[in-house]
């Protein structure tokens, strides 16, 4: 399939920027991000959006449900909680006379082979129709081994699959601080190279169950190992007015990861 030359943006949201205090997801947010997304096609730029949140979304639904088992709480949740998700981002796209699909996947389908060959194939034909994909990990299926260490590494593999020239990954912080962003002395730190030690400057998130996988390390570590492919990588506010369209318009938002 011949790829267009058109600019390529991955756009990763984490739970915590889809949800409220009380853990509830709110439209008014996955609003903002589908505008932002149509605002971006209208300039020619495709965009490929990989949204967690499928596990709080069934968790709203099911509430403290029975199982004890944690990973098949996560099966049951993820299960129920995906297409409340996608019926959200179907509806809003509609809204925006723009077309959506899902693709979940697994560690495995980015093995090098017939795997990858399947999930190139998926993404460039989406994009050729103009469609926008909406990733997440296959929850109901991915358990154990076959599992990413969060939707960070899977957006970063799919920024890879697809040649994008940047990855922005949206949480509830306005990027990469030297510290606690919650601390009163510390500062957001506004570009990091490929070989900067930043590890000292990371802290708990202390997040609860459905709340988010992986923390900050893993966020700074997928983004250094990005930017090391030259793609450059940003950390930003998900719940910040225009964030999407003003990182991809230069200006000076979050945290950049350069090589
Ligand atoms: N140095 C740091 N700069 C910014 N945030 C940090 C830092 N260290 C730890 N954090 C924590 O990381 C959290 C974001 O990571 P994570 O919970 O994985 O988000 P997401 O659900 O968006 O993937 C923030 O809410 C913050 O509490
Ligand atoms: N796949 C899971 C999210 C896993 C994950 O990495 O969460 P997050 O750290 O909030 O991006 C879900 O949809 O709930």
């Amino acid at each position: 399939m011949v790829k267009s030359d058109k600019k390529r943006v991955v756009i990763k949201v984490g739970t915590n920027v889809l949800t409220n205090k009380d853990n509830r997801i709110v439209r008014p947010i996955i609003h903002n991000i589908v505008r932002q997304i149509a605002e971006l096609y209208e300039q020619d730029i495709l965009s490929v959006l990989i949204s967690s949140g499928s596990v709080i979304a069934g968790k709203e639904v099911l509430g403290n449900c029975d199982i004890t088992d944690k990973a098949i709480r996560r099966q049951v949740f993820s299960s129920v909680g995906q297409p409340r998700m996608m019926r959200t981002y179907y509806e809003t796209f509609h809204d925006y006379g723009m077309k959506c699909a899902q693709v979940l996947a697994t560690k495995r389908d980015f093995n090098p082979g017939v795997w990858r060959e399947n999930m190139i194939n998926c993404y460039e034909g989406l994009l050729a129709e103009g469609i926008i994909p909406i990733a997440n990990e296959d929850d109901a299926t991915s358990v154990s081994n076959t599992m990413f260490t969060d939707n960070d590494e899977l957006a970063s593999l799919v920024a890879e699959l697809i040649g994008a020239d940047m990855l922005i990954i949206l949480t509830d912080t306005h990027g990469f601080y030297n510290g606690h962003p919650d601390d009163d002395d510390t500062r957001i730190i506004r570009e990091v190279s490929v070989d900067d030690e930043i590890s000292q400057f990371i802290r708990e998130s202390g997040k609860a169950d459905g709340e988010g996988r992986g923390g900050m390390g893993s966020k700074v570590k997928v983004a250094q190992d990005t930017a090391a492919k030259d793609i450059t990588v940003y950390i930003a506010n998900g719940k910040r007015d225009n964030v999407i369209l003003d990182i991809v318009d230069g200006k000076t938002v979050g945290t950049k990861f350069v090589s």
